[in-house]
């Protein structure tokens, strides 16, 4: 017998399949939930006004302050972090202004994880206070000389005034990739159950892997219930990957700055992590940030700190959307998506196709002599390609080079027929 039942279709005896039941149910088909991850709802925690600050070139005056703050929340990040209160005199006026701005993004400052910082954050009127302090042994011994008790007992205290103030709370270890794995469940566990909105990871050194990232926030996943942040210095080049790893692993939220900037070589730079995931989660990226905002919020960022953007710079760097070799341009200009896994209009930007090399294909020099007008047959543009080439193996070449190239080749043609 063949025949369907709850609307699945059986083999028919010989081996065909029969005709679909027009009763079955039309259920839509469920593809697998990654229901760990959050790749799909990450948020930014933006710290180029606390971890930007401590960049060796970085002095904001209020003013560049006001300015980076407001642009960042225009841009959409769900948070700025600000520079600890109890830093200078400047510093705790700056926060207060920040606060009254009235920004769309909550306003945070990042404090000592002691009742005297917090009391003078919750002060300034910010929406949440960052708690932090080291866990490792290294940081145990000479930065702070606390032990895991002490640390415990310091933490539930503070967070139990910062919460009592009507003001949210994270707590994070500083150091957490090289302090000890139990040390620090306890402790996340512990300022959980405090109430703490966040716990925040850190690898302050930047010696993280993604494999070593993934592993910590998949084991805190089963551990917290709350919120984790993610924090990730690029010493090693790792902060992006890191990052991506975190949310795969559960995290919700990454902390980011403009350019990267921070201690040392800085953290997870916030074009390149917008690069990552619009690649990553395309929809939810593309409604949440205000992405044709970036390369201002870059370029102004880089001239308060007297930085040029990298020619490598994921998005806005001067070659990010630059193709070059003829087998690339040829298939870029049928079709962008073969040489590109983002599209630069989405950040207002042009993609842009050299034939100005000995790289250079007669498909990409078409592309050009359309572009200024003329109309030559593909043998003769291959002629004008050759040319190209030959003045390319002698200097480097600029667009106006092989414009004159093309010039010079149509007016040969129209003088040889006499037009
Ligand atoms: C990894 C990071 O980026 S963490 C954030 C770093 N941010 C900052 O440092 C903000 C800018 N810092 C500052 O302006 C100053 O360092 C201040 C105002 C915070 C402290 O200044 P000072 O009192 O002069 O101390 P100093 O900077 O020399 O040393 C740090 C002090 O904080 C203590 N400390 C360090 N971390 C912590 C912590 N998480 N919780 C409590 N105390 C801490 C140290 O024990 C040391 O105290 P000490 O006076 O007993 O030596
Ligand atoms: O507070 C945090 O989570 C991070 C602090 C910091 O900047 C770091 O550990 O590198
Ligand atoms: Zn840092």
């Amino acid at each position: 017998m063949c025949g369907t039942e709850n609307g699945v279709a059986s083999q028919a005896p010989n081996g065909t399949h029969p005709p679909p039941n027009p009763n079955a149910a039309t259920a839509p088909y469920h593809g697998v939930e990654d229901h760990l991850s959050n790749v799909g709802r990450y948020k930014i925690i933006e710290s180029t006004l606390r971890e930007g600050e401590q960049f060796a070139n970085a002095f904001f005056t209020t003013e560049q302050k006001i300015k980076i703050a407001t642009m960042l929340s225009d841009f959409g990040v769900d948070y700025l972090e600000l520079t600890s209160p109890v830093s200078s005199p400047q510093s705790y006026e700056d926060c207060k202004t920040i606060c009254k701005l009235g920004l769309k993004a909550k306003v945070l400052t990042h404090v000592r994880c002691n009742m005297e910082d917090a009391k003078k954050a919750v002060e300034c009127g910010v929406d949440g206070v960052d708690l932090v302090i080291g866990t490792s042994s290294f940081l145990r011994q000479y930065s702070h000389g606390k032990s895991m008790a002490m640390i415990q007992t310091t933490a539930i205290e503070v967070i139990e005034y910062v919460k009592s103030k009507g003001v949210e709370v994270r707590f994070s270890s500083e150091d957490s990739f090289r302090s000890d794995l139990v040390d620090l469940l306890t402790l996340y566990k512990a300022v959980d159950k405090a109430g703490v909105n966040r716990v925040g990871v850190a690898d302050t050194v930047g010696g993280a892997t993604p494999r070593m990232t993934y592993d910590l926030i998949r084991t805190l996943r089963g551990v917290v219930g709350c919120d984790i942040e993610t924090h990730f210095h690029d010493d090693t080049g790792c902060a992006v990957g890191n990052a991506i790893s975190a949310l795969e692993a559960g995290a919700t939220h990454v902390d980011t700055s403009v350019l990267g900037i921070g201690e040392r070589n800085g953290i997870t730079p916030l074009g390149a992590m917008m690069a990552r995931m619009v690649v990553s989660a395309p929809e939810y990226t593309k409604t949440k940030y205000n992405l044709k905002m970036l390369k201002d919020i870059e370029e102004y960022v880089a001239s308060c700190v007297q930085v040029n953007i990298p020619f490598n710079n994921p998005i806005t760097g001067a070659t990010a959307f630059t193709h070059k070799a003829g087998i690339h341009a040829k298939a870029i200009l049928a079709n962008p998506s073969t040489y590109e896994i983002i599209d630069p209009s989405l950040f207002g930007i042009n993609r842009y196709v050299s034939i100005t090399s000995r790289l250079t294909g007669w498909n990409a020099v078409k592309s050009r002599v359309v572009q200024l007008g003329y109309e030559l047959t593909d043998d003769q543009i291959k002629e004008v390609t050759a040319k190209i080439k030959q003045m390319a193996d002698i200097r480097p070449l600029a667009i106006d080079d092989t414009d004159s190239i093309i010039h010079a080749y149509n007016m040969n043609l129209r003088e040889e027929k006499g037009i």
